[in-house]
């Protein structure tokens, strides 16, 4: 039977921090995850799509922002119902033709998604999630003054306005994904961590200001689809220990308590290797594998042959043994 792999895509992976935020260039970098992903499906794996949208929902945000004098603007919900919309569509538009160009025709379908979190979540109250484009301290101290935004410093790649980023309670709509991905279809959902709501005691839906972290609902998605792998990939190879000093060792395949002993250390950064590595221990303990790779060498990753690989220490010996 196939294996079943939820694919999380960085927002970064389809707006590079140096890039220019054009149309253009945001279509070509999703194209290049198309070809990579196209690999992947001819290799025989089911595949569900997740992708990041913190560039893009910065970037919205601002352009509401900008325009506020002649069009009024939106709440963030509704930008990162947006975000979801466009990237959604470039994806599924890339994807089509990139299997096409293999000779495949597995129809290719992008949900928008909601995803519940709790009105009471603590992350309200203590903004975490950077999105938009990068600043220096100096750029970001002062829109933060004139603009009332929060900003923090980025893994060490400069400074960012941060919003709250709640835990995701549920993908809702889920077991409709299951169904599509069963019968052949290859779904993008839950992109930008979906569009987050809270249920009122009446049980109706409303929006909430936040923009939920990509990896936490993936793993979310890849449990509620029962998937066998969950993918992360990103802009590095590895994940690393002691990233970014003299002593920065990559981890290869590794077991899950292993991986518990670094993140207990402190080793992954909060808002970018941090919650990466909380959502794939937390997958790996439920049984499956986790991978955390680069983009371009996903589907050598899936082989075993590049990548971050978590597993459960009983799968961690019987790996071992068979590669001798
Ligand atoms: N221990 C680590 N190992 C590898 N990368 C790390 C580590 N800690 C922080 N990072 C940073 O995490 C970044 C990936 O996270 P993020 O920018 O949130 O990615 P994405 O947008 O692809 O989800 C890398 O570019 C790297 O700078
Ligand atoms: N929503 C989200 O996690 O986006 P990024 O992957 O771009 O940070």
């Amino acid at each position: 039977m196939a294996q079943k792999v939820v694919i999380a895509l960085g927002g970064n992976a389809i707006l590079q921090p140096k890039q220019q935020a054009t149309y253009e260039n945001q279509v070509d970098n999703v194209r290049k995850c198309c070809e990579v992903i196209a690999r992947i499906v001819r290799q025989g794996y089911e595949v569900i799509i997740t992708h990041g949208n913190g560039p893009q929902v910065g970037n919205i945000l601002r352009q509401q922002d900008e325009a506020k004098e002649v069009v009024p603007p939106f709440p963030l919900d509704v930008c990162s119902a947006e975000s979801q919309g466009f990237i959604g569509y470039m994806m599924n538009q890339c994807l089509k033709n990139e299997l096409q160009k293999l000779g495949l025709s597995n129809h290719v379908t992008s949900m928008l998604t909601l995803t519940e979190v709790s009105k009471e979540d603590p992350a309200f109250l203590d903004p975490a999630k950077p999105i938009g484009v990068f600043y220096s301290e100096e750029e970001a101290r002062q829109l933060a003054e004139e603009k009332g935004w929060i900003v923090k410093e980025d893994a060490g790649r400069g400074w960012r306005r941060v919003v709250p980023s709640p835990m995701p309670i549920s993908i809702i709509g889920a077991h409709f994904i299951r169904s599509l991905t069963d019968q052949g279809a290859i779904v993008i959902a839950a992109g930008g961590g979906g569009i987050p709501v809270y249920r009122q005691a009446d049980g109706t839906l409303i929006g909430v200001e936040a923009v939920i972290d990509k990896d936490r609902s993936g793993y979310q998605l890849a449990q509620d689809v029962d998937a066998d792998i969950f993918m992360i990939l990103t802009d590095v190879e590895n994940v690393y220990v002691n990233y970014g000093t003299p002593q920065q060792k990559s981890l290869g395949t590794i077991s899950l308590e292993e991986a518990q002993q670094y993140a207990d250390e402190g080793q992954f950064s909060a808002g970018s290797m941090g919650p990466k590595m909380e959502a794939a221990i937390g997958f790996a303990e439920r049984g499956g594998m986790s991978v955390i790779c680069s983009l371009d060498q996903a589907d050598l990753a899936l082989e075993g042959k590049s990548g971050t690989r978590i597993i459960r220490e009983n799968d961690y010996y019987k790996c071992a043994s068979q590669s001798g």
